[in-house]
């Protein structure tokens, strides 16, 4: 897997805002139509200012009660147009929540849907950096910007036709002037995409950055990397700033370009207006009317300056939350019911990222209600080979199948019910006990929920102020025994034939450890358990042992087999035993 996440082209975000935007299109008509009589009643004043300045000009028949209509038509007129407009806004609001309701609930869908081995291998401030930083960007566009944008665009097209309607040699001067304005647009927007696509990645790496060193701490420190992860940390800042400072620079030279170029337009209508004016070819009243649009356009002109960097950054921000359907992800495999409980590994070789094999021909059949414990030192491949088993990789060559079916294949929900891998890496949400153990069993009842945790020993949840309701996490924490029960908990409701167990009390203090062996014993009762053993005491106690060097399988057999057999496990038993008989076989340090 890549270290960075993909980003979504322009054709495909075109295509996404295009659905968004079909998606709500009733909405979006109505914000069209709304905004269309808004305007459209906006320009009805300025016509109305002309008729009023050639009336007085003509000074004939009765001029004061003339204009006193037509002032009263310009008031009506501009309190329609706000009126509209105000509506029209509303709408685009709703309009702007909606939408943003819409990307996160894809994003959030999207993130769900990443296959396990998928989502553990994506940078995790980048995905963090995607669903808040930028989410949070795109929602406050389409709240804001779009509807605003939206706006100024069809205020703006019907200032320009209203002038060109009422003089087209007026009308294509103001159109000439605009030209600067359109040479600032296009020179920013050229350069805007890659600028603000940059800043976010620059961001985002940042956040990767520190995220990583604040999970790594305790490594870190031990191995006194302070100094390279504070470089690290001051490269990405230093990528961020200067990634800033090109977009601040993009917008020091739109902002005043923009300004000199919008100021141009109503001068140019009324210089050129006065000259045709001068010989005759118009009238004073189409002249005032044709600046003072040219002048309105200011103001939509305004809000196109303001509002564009805005919506640069949330385009940016758009591929960015869309480039997540482009992670590489095997689509799934139709998947045959399993026949039955057997575990077979068949000559499996399996290599991380086109790496060397770190397994090797693994030929192993885990008889159903056995239990197997897998050793081996360092390195030699038992997580690996447990993450096989738990269907969380897929062998190069080779198979791992339950039942017959390839265990890779199988669908989450079919999956649980058959193999489970159970680590001390217990997630506890922020939310309630109920909601926590229903992530197994979504339909389970409350009875199932107790029977769960009473399996467990877990009393503690009678104690808790308000039972499966209790906000777990926020209100009430739970500590490392309480939050492993929980994990358990969930075992006990998925009800899985088979149970992986990978480091499951390795890291935990002996008083944990000991509570938690008594919750796992409950789990383990009645199922075929695969341990990756890190005391042999576990080792001795398996109906077999399977022993792991280098990516092989070297040796297979009972405990006593393979003592007898004098290889390397009945060396690793030799050297712990022989002479440490007086010892508590629990606390020998392990097979690892
Ligand atoms: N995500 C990964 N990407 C690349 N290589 C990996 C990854 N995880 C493990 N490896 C490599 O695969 C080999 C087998 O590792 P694995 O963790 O399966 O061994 P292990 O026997 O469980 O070791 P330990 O007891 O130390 O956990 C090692 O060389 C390890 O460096």
């Amino acid at each position: 897997m890549s270290t960075t996440l993909p980003v979504a082209g322009a054709a495909r975000v075109r295509a996404a805002a295009w659905s968004d935007i079909r998606a709500d299109r009733g909405a979006v008509a109505g914000l069209v139509l709304l905004n269309g009589l808004a305007s459209a009643a906006g320009l009805v004043g300025p016509w109305l200012l002309g008729r009023i300045v050639d009336t007085v000009r003509a000074g004939s028949g009765d001029v004061l009660g003339t204009v006193d209509r037509l002032a009263l038509g310009v008031l009506v007129f501009t309190v329609v147009q706000l009126l509209l407009g105000r509506w029209a806004l509303a709408v685009g609001y709703r309009f702007g929540e909606r939408t943003a309701a819409r990307v996160r609930e894809r994003f959030v869908a999207r993130t769900l849907a990443l296959p396990p081995s998928v989502a553990e291998h994506v940078p995790a401030g980048d995905l963090i950096a995607r669903g808040s930083t930028d989410a949070s960007v795109v929602a406050f566009t389409l709240r804001r910007a779009v509807p605003e944008v939206l706006v100024a665009v069809v205020q703006a097209l019907l200032l320009i036709a209203a002038v060109l309607v009422l003089n087209p040699l007026l009308g294509l001067c103001g159109l000439v002037c605009l030209v600067g304005v359109g040479v600032a647009l296009r020179w920013y927007l050229r350069r805007a995409r890659t600028a603000y696509l940059t800043e976010a990645a620059s961001g985002a790496q940042l956040a990767d950055v520190v995220t990583s060193t604040a999970k790594g701490a305790r490594t870190i420190e031990a191995l006194a990397l302070e100094g390279r992860r504070a470089e690290a940390t001051d490269e990405a800042v230093a990528d961020l700033r200067a990634a800033r400072l090109r977009t601040l620079w993009l917008r020091t030279v739109l902002y005043p370009s923009f300004d000199i170029s919008c100021a141009l337009p109503p001068v140019g209508v009324l210089l050129v207006g006065g000259a045709l004016h001068a010989n005759g070819a118009v009238s004073i009243g189409v002249v005032v009317a044709a600046t003072v649009y040219m002048r309105q356009l200011v103001g939509p002109l305004d809000t196109l300056t303001i509002w564009v960097e805005q919506l640069q950054a949330a385009i940016a921000s758009y591929a960015r939350i869309e480039g997540l359907a482009d992670v590489p992800r095997e689509e799934p495999r139709p998947a045959a019911d399993p026949v039955d409980d057997r575990i077979e590994v068949a000559d499996v070789r399996f290599a991380y990222d086109g790496g060397r094999d770190v397994l090797r021909g693994v030929d192993l059949v885990v008889r159903p209600g056995e239990r197997l414990a897998v050793i081996g030192t360092s390195g030699a491949g038992k997580s690996t080979l447990a993450r096989l088993l738990a269907g969380l990789e897929r062998p190069r060559t080779g198979s791992v199948t339950v039942g017959g079916t390839p265990v890779a294949d199988l669908s989450p929900d079919r999956l649980r019910e058959q193999v489970v891998l159970v680590t001390q890496d217990h997630h506890v949400f922020h939310d309630t006990v109920r909601d926590n153990l229903r992530v197994a069993k979504p339909d389970a009842t409350d009875e199932e929920l107790h029977g769960a945790l009473e399996a467990l020993g877990a009393r503690w949840i009678k104690d808790l102020p308000e039972g499966l309701d209790t906000e777990v996490g926020t209100v009430v924490s739970l500590d490392g025994a309480r939050a492993q029960q929980l994990s358990l908990a969930r075992v006990v409701l998925a009800d899985p034939h088979t149970l992986i167990l990978d480091e499951a009390t390795a890291l935990l203090d002996p008083t944990t450890a000991r509570e938690t062996e008594q919750s796992l014993a409950a789990v383990l009762r009645g199922r075929t358990v695969i341990a990756i053993a890190h005391r042999l005491q576990t080792a001795h106690d398996a109906d077999r042992v399977a022993v792991l060097e280098a990516g092989e399988l070297v040796e297979l057999g009972t405990h006593d087999e393979l003592v007898d057999a004098g290889g390397p496990y009945a060396a690793l038993w030799a050297s712990w035993h022989g002479g440490h008989d007086d010892q508590d076989p629990r606390r020998e340090p392990g097979a690892t």
